[in-house]
């Protein structure tokens, strides 16, 4: 008799089938096609699917000076509230994490705070001695400024000196100081000098928010099975010109043009990872010109309508979304098979609803899809065989661990 039975379609590889999950403490104990019986059992109805928990490789999830803009509790809910079981928290915080000491702060920082499941990061920028102690489970470079204005005046040589991947925010310094308006050739150069360096080291690097066809390209023509890269739901659906009309957009690397868009949809097969650079900033740090646009709480609806408009299939999702963040970020305690962590994302394909941001759990309560009528939308989360969301409501209390990635953790 397991703890919980989820019954209803599960997407296993391309297809939905129909099936059961057992899951016990948390775990997943048996995936079968026939019935299961359990303490409780959850009955996922018509034209509903079961995704693996999603993870979400890029998220700012701010507290310490910054709780006006974020808090650890108010993301990760918004995490849930989207359909995001883990989330890999960036450390471009106030104060930034660059040292040993700030890392400890942020590990408790999250405990007893997080309702979704974390990885945490470390900032390098000439310090790989506190990188070596802190143990982060990624770490992060800037090679240009972005929010908070950290980056490395050393790209190569902290590359080479980080303990583990490195997620890297590739826009060119002396470009962007040359134009404030950071256009293509920032990303495009930076990217070529990060592959550059790949190329030497042979060390694991995740490009992040990859926004222009040249750079996409690049990376592609290398072909360098240690690097990944990620593209963010506003790449994908939103130009400059939505910037030109609502100045909220602005985010760094800048909303290209619709050939950069479109390059990236003529791509989306080879992209290893959609994550959201959920970037929240207060209305008021926004008017100042703050750069960063929230994504946590319509990143995988957006995609579930394009799914219904042909664009891409469902497992795109979970490839992009589950998969590929396991297998990039060695994560060892998640993935949908048996001694796993019992996380899913329930999805309703085909309901219809309106993007109301003063219904989010973010502080960022405004969107680019403010008003917007989307088709499938997130409807339960399951966190380590627990119901944390449903039908928008946050369930329990901030039960979030952990999780075991990187740092070749056993
Ligand atoms: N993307 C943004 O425009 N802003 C991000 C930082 C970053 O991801 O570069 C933020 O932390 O606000
Ligand atoms: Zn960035
Ligand atoms: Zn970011």
């Amino acid at each position: 008799m397991y703890d919980l039975v989820l019954k209803g379609k599960l997407l296993t590889g391309e297809k939905l089938i129909g099936g059961s999950i057992g899951v016990s403490d948390g775990k997943i104990l048996r995936v079968s096609k026939g019935e299961l019986r359990g303490e409780e059992t959850i009955q996922i109805g018509r034209g509903k699917a079961i995704l693996p928990g999603l993870i979400d490789v890029h998220v700012h999830l701010r507290d310490f000076d910054q709780r006006k803009k974020e808090t650890v509790e108010t993301g990760t809910m918004a995490a849930l509230h989207g359909g995001i079981t883990t989330v890999f928290d960036m450390p471009n915080t106030q104060p930034p994490i660059l040292n040993a000491e700030t890392f400890e702060r942020r590990k408790a920082l999250f405990e007893g705070r997080a309702y979704a499941d974390y990885a945490l990061s470390f900032l390098i920028r000439n310090n790989c001695g506190d990188a070596v102690k802190a143990g982060a489970d990624f770490y992060k470079i800037f090679m240009g400024a972005s929010t908070g204005g950290v980056f490395s005046e050393d790209f190569k040589g902290d590359y080479s000196c980080t303990p583990g991947i490195v997620s890297v925010h590739a826009e060119d310094a002396e470009i962007i100081a040359q134009n404030p308006e950071r256009p293509p050739e920032a990303e495009i150069r930076a990217i070529n000098r990060a592959l550059n360096a790949a190329e030497k080291l042979g060390k694991p690097l995740n490009i992040c928010h990859v926004s222009t066809a040249d750079g996409i390209w690049a990376i592609l023509g290398r072909n360098l099975p240690w690097v990944s890269f990620e593209v963010t739901p506003h790449h994908l659906f939103l130009t400059k010109k939505n910037y030109e009309r609502n100045s909220l957009l602005k985010v760094y690397p800048p909303l290209r043009d619709e050939e950069d868009r479109r390059a990236l949809w003529r791509n989306f097969s080879r992209i290893p990872l959609i994550a959201s650079d959920h970037a929240p900033h207060t209305l008021e740090d926004k008017e100042s010109g703050a750069a960063g646009i929230p994504g946590l709480e319509t990143e995988v609806a957006l995609l579930l309508d394009a799914v219904n408009r042909g664009m891409l299939e469902l497992s795109d999702i979970v490839e992009k979304m589950h998969d590929n963040p396991i297998r990039i970020f060695e994560i060892t305690n998640k993935g949908f098979e048996v001694g796993k962590d019992a996380d899913f994302t329930v999805v309703d394909l085909k309901r219809e609803w309106k993007v109301k941001p003063e219904e989010f759990y973010t502080k960022a309560k405004w969107s680019p899809w403010d008003g917007r009528r989307l088709r499938g939308k997130v409807v339960m989360t399951i966190l380590r065989g627990k119901v944390v969301m449903e039908e928008d409501e946050i369930v329990g209390k901030p039960e979030g661990v952990r999780i075991n990635a990187g740092k070749g953790s056993a």
